[in-house]
């Protein structure tokens, strides 16, 4: 607690544009559900609690007070409520970066979640945002914070009616931390009653590991436990608090699609609550950073969330771990290096991974779980890992024969008596796939083909080598195997179609390796494959898209000698017309059922035009 004045010597400030404008959103949008300014503050000061704390290990002189804590004080008389803390408080700069600008992008994403948000998921969008301050003119028309930023004797005072200006003048406060101090609207008096506040600190705050106490009329009362949640038997923790939790630690606003609280005791001693969202945060995608950012603590402490406690194919997993086997001070060399951290790795992945095959038994949870995460996790078959194997068998794909998401194992189990290896056509979109000529061979020979549609499809099966002893291959790329499966013999080309095929080849040149024809298309004229000891086309693709300086390897134009249209070319090449022209449309027109852009397509509708007209 502190006593504080402000001098007369006031500095005056505007706002940044951004920041009017969201204060405005804050206070309009999240009306209805008013109380949430306290949990905003009450974080904010148990953020800089633990920052302070964090601080103090490599720098004695802001080390914390005996009793560290949040206190509330009511003063009806006055009406006014204020918050203290003893956080780690805030210099004048600080002050004028934290509380008086904010990022124009900010502004604007959060602007456009919060019109595309439903009305109950609002207010937990103000914490993905760093806004939650503003959330203070909801129920305040003038708002203080005196704050002495701990290691310093200054105190400032910053001062605003919210309205376009704020003033900061120097200040005094008795010991570090900050007060926030709101004069609480006529119509917002409510809070001005500790019941009311205990109520709202229950509801939101009950997981603060700080000790939250609220004095009305020289009366103290504990509003929270102050306890940090997973240091309690699971059976003392209500689903509500974990869910609380859960939407603290991960800023999401839904339940989490599974909760894993375990405590590991032996070589090395931790607590782990950890949770596999049922959502992806549409501010942070997982894949913005490919970090995990399950949290570190030191018995109870806050170290950090770089430590990568879980390996990227499992950055989708948020929560905590608690540890009593690391000192406070643990330095960002030993994180990297100490052998406790590693086992502490290990287990969480073992965990987890089994955590998931458990979940994987609920077929309609872990579909839902696939189409979030299932993209992530499949960067652990790309990545060689002691747990490949669970993974691949974890996975799920679909495929160009079963409804819905099938299994590898499944997959297997449905192959064709002679049939050596899992066949796979991966591309941009399952709806392309499903009726990409490629699959046609395939289909009349009742083979499976899984559809591979994330970026990642491209490149793990290369990588992986066998599933249950069966390689996987793209059908691209496998020209050979449904020959085989077709037990034809090696077609033999007559002579008007050896000259069609020369003819194209002098005409595509160095567009194409090979041109030839073929037994597995049905339907249409054309299609590109790869050349078997070649990479995969859509893998060439995704690596041109992120570096168009990749040289591609040109693909083999292969040809239906039964379709119309060959046998027309077929045609016109054995009576001497220059089929050059054809040549190029053939080519694009490969390109574009595999979901490519034809090389020049301005040339091509040229092409096209020139052919319809
Ligand atoms: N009690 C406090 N003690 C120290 N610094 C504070 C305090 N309250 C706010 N701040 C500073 O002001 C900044 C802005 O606070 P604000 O609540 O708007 O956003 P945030 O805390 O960054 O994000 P969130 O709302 O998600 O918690 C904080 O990041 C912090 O640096």
């Amino acid at each position: 607690m502190s006593d504080a004045t402000s001098t007369h010597a006031e500095e005056q400030h505007n706002f940044s544009a951004e920041v009017e404008r969201l204060m405005d959103l804050v206070v309009h949008a999240l009306y209805s559900e008013r109380e949430i300014f306290l949990r905003e503050l009450i974080a904010n000061s148990a953020d800089a609690l633990d920052r302070r704390r964090f601080e103090s290990l490599t720098n004695q002189t802001v080390a914390l007070p005996d009793k560290p804590q949040i206190f509330l004080t009511v003063d009806k008389k006055g009406n006014l409520l204020t918050i203290s803390d003893d956080g780690l408080g805030m210099s004048k700069d600080e002050m004028i970066q934290n509380l008086g600008t904010i990022a124009k992008s900010g502004t604007r994403a959060f602007e456009k979640q919060l019109k595309d948000a439903k009305p109950e998921d609002r207010v937990n969008l103000i914490g993905q945002f760093g806004v939650g301050f503003y959330s203070a003119f909801m129920v305040a028309d003038k708002v203080e914070v005196i704050s002495r930023r701990a290691g310093s004797d200054e105190a400032w005072a910053w001062n605003s009616e919210g309205k376009g200006k704020y003033s900061i003048a120097s200040s005094t406060r008795n010991t570090p931390g900050t007060d926030v101090i709101l004069h609480i609207k006529k119509d917002a008096e409510e809070y001005l009653e500790s019941m009311r506040l205990e109520n709202i600190i229950r509801k939101w705050a009950d997981h603060i590991a700080w000790p939250i106490t609220i004095k009305q009329d020289d009366k103290e009362t504990s509003a929270n436990e102050g306890q940090a949640i997973w240091t309690k038997p699971r059976g003392d923790i209500s689903d509500e608090q974990l869910d609380e939790f859960y939407r603290h630690v991960t800023h999401l606003f839904d339940k989490p699609l599974a909760t894993l609280l375990w405590h590991a005791e032996g070589v090395i001693e931790f607590t782990s609550l950890l949770f596999i969202p049922g959502m992806v945060s549409p501010f942070a995608p997982v894949d913005q950073e490919r970090k995990s950012k399950v949290r570190l603590h030191v018995r109870r402490m806050f170290i950090t969330d770089e430590a990568d406690m879980l390996p990227p194919w499992l950055r989708f997993i948020q929560g905590i771990v608690d540890t009593e086997d690391l000192p406070l001070n643990v330095s960002r060399e030993m994180l990297q290096n100490t052998p406790v951290l590693a086992r502490i790795r290990k287990n969480l992945v073992n965990r987890v991974i089994s955590e998931l095959k458990k979940l994987s038994e609920d077929k309609e949870k872990y579909t839902k779980f696939w189409e979030l995460f299932g993209a992530v996790l499949k960067e652990g078959l790309w990545e060689p890992n002691e747990n490949n194997d669970t993974i691949a068998k974890i996975s799920r794909f679909y495929s160009s024969t079963v409804d819905g998401l099938t299994s590898l194992s499944d997959y297997v189990g449905r192959m064709k008596e002679n049939q050596e290896a899992i066949y796979f056509l991966a591309g941009d979109s399952l709806e392309v796939l499903k009726t990409s000529p490629h699959l046609e061979g395939f289909k009349a020979q009742g083979i499976e083909v899984l559809l591979f549609t994330d970026p990642v499809d491209a490149f793990w099966p290369d990588r992986f080598g066998k599933f249950e002893e069966k390689p996987l291959r793209s059908i691209t790329r496998a020209k050979e195997d449904l020959d085989k499966l077709m037990g034809k013999e090696e077609r033999s080309n007559s002579e008007e179609e050896e000259k069609l095929l020369k003819t194209l080849m002098e005409s595509l040149k160095d567009k194409i390796t090979d041109a030839r024809m073929t037994t597995r298309l049905v339907d249409s004229p054309v299609i590109l494959a790869a050349k078997e000891d070649g990479p995969d086309l859509q893998m060439q693709r995704l690596m041109r898209r992120n570096d168009r300086s990749i040289p591609s390897a040109p693909p083999v134009l292969e040809i239906n000698p039964n379709h119309n249209l060959i046998k027309s070319l077929i045609k016109k090449v054995n009576s001497g017309e220059n089929i050059d022209e054809a040549a190029f449309i053939l080519l694009d027109l490969a390109k574009i059922q595999d979901g490519e852009m034809p090389s020049d397509p301005t040339l091509f509708a040229k092409r096209i035009a020139a052919a319809l007209a």
